[in-house]
């Protein structure tokens, strides 16, 4: 074949093989939509996308916050948006709604967010693209970072999705909070698992935190150290809240209040930890309402960043607090009043704690929390637990009727 004709089957092919692959880009890009950065995008650039984030993050009061709640599909994420918007604030939630518990429990906490006029865009806070367009377009004043991969035992089966978004993801975040023109002030969620094994009781803030016993803890740990690192650096504005095991209605099917009412109504087995020598095993259990008082304290007593663009101009706020309840419970107490609130006899067994990253105990001391955020818990866990009870009992219904908080 001479040369010209070779050239210009060469030709043809390269054109075929592109048109190929363009349609393959089409195609899937169509077909999984929100499935790249790139899709996500457009999301945020349509104009019916744009309008509903602008207008959900824009504050009904003339003082109000302009807050992104990571995580707001989530069970704390869903409760402070919530108040957050029922007080004024503009709230715009960003969640990435996986799996690593039943969606549909995460949907219906969208649905009850949009009939408050709180809109989730759906993207991961890895995507620094997203976040950077989301920024650009609401000029967040705060964020309340609550996404994450939660739960201590879990870790044990999928570390890589707890160094995904409780490392990699908080320090997307901060990278793009640094760069903003006013940076945002930030409160985030760390954990009382940060106390580890520490033996002396109640957990205070000033206690060293070395020991953590479970991948998720030190996941936390190094959060507030990478928030150091951010304020020192780049003057960002960070508090740091350690929950005390939250409880509450719209809770989480993967902790042990949760799926121990679930599996006595069901007559299923559960296991009951204890320590070594028969320890008993307690939490300082805390309510989710007094936990969403404690996360808007810490908002509304945040003080600016300092810097802009990356470049810090001065000192800014760094500071860590306990949100317990400071009246620990044993785990088998839970138990006795589920099966007073459930009117079922647990079938339950007591066994060893597995080494599975949980500790024996946890106990906050709280009054720097009451000093300086105005915190005060004021729910006792029979109370809490008779209103997450009737929740359950309302949202699980074979009617499937969607209760309401
Ligand atoms: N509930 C508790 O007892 C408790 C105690 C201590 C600390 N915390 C912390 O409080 C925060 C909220 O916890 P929760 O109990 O509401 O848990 P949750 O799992 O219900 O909420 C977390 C939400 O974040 C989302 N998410 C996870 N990774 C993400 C990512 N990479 N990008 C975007 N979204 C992501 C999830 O889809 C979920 O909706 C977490 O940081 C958790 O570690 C919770
Ligand atoms: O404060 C936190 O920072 C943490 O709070 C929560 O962890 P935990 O305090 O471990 O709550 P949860 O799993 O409900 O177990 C409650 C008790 O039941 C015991 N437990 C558990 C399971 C079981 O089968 N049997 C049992 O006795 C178990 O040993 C424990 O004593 C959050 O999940 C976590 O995200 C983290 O943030």
């Amino acid at each position: 074949m001479d040369k010209p004709l070779r050239t210009h089957f060469s030709l043809i092919k390269l054109i075929a093989w592109t048109c190929i692959f363009l349609g393959l880009i089409l195609f899937f890009s169509l077909h999984y939509p929100h499935s790249s950065p790139s899709n996500r995008l457009k999301y945020l650039e349509d104009s019916d996308w744009k309008y509903q984030i602008l207008n959900s993050g824009r504050p009904k009061s003339r003082n109000g916050f302009r807050v992104l709640v990571t995580g707001a599909a989530g069970f704390v994420g869903m409760h402070v948006s919530t108040a957050l918007r029922q007080r004024g604030d503009g709230v715009v939630g960003l969640d990435n709604f996986n799996g690593y518990y039943e969606k549909s429990l995460k949907r219906a906490r969208e649905d009850l967010l949009k009939s408050k006029d709180v809109f989730i865009v759906e993207g991961d806070i890895n995507d620094g693209v997203l976040l950077t367009k989301l920024f650009k377009l609401v000029k967040f004043t705060h964020v309340m970072h609550l996404a994450a991969q939660a739960g201590v035992r879990y870790a044990m089966k999928n570390p890589g999705s707890y160094v995904h978004s409780n490392i990699g993801g908080f320090v997307s975040l901060l990278e793009v909070c640094k760069l903003m023109n006013p940076q945002p002030a930030i409160v985030w969620a760390s954990s009382s698992s940060v106390y580890g094994l520490n033996k002396k009781v109640p957990f205070s803030e000033i206690d060293r935190t070395d020991n953590p016993s479970s991948l998720y803890a030190a996941t936390k740990k190094a959060g507030e150290a990478i928030a150091h690192t951010y304020n020192h650096i780049h003057g960002l504005s960070i508090t740091g809240l350690r929950f005390f095991t939250v409880y509450g209605p719209w809770g989480r099917p993967d902790m042990a209040y949760f799926f121990f009412t679930r599996d006595m109504l069901k007559g299923k087995q559960i296991s009951v930890f204890e320590g070594l020598n028969g320890f008993t095993v307690s939490r300082d259990f805390t309510y989710i309402d007094d936990i969403v008082k404690g996360c808007l304290g810490a908002l509304d007593t945040a003080t600016k960043s300092t810097g802009s663009g990356g470049v810090k101009k001065g000192p800014a706020q760094l500071r860590v607090y306990n949100l317990g309840n400071t009246s620990p419970v044993p785990v088998s107490k839970l138990v006795n009043i589920l099966e007073k609130l459930l009117k079922v006899k647990a079938n339950k067994v007591v066994s060893p704690m597995p080494a599975n990253g949980d500790v024996l105990f946890t106990h906050a001391n709280i009054s720097l929390a009451r000093r300086e955020l105005g915190y005060k818990p004021t729910t006792d866990l029979q109370s809490g637990l008779k209103k997450f009870v009737a929740w359950y009992l309302d949202y699980y219904k074979p009617s499937g009727k969607k209760s309401s908080v």
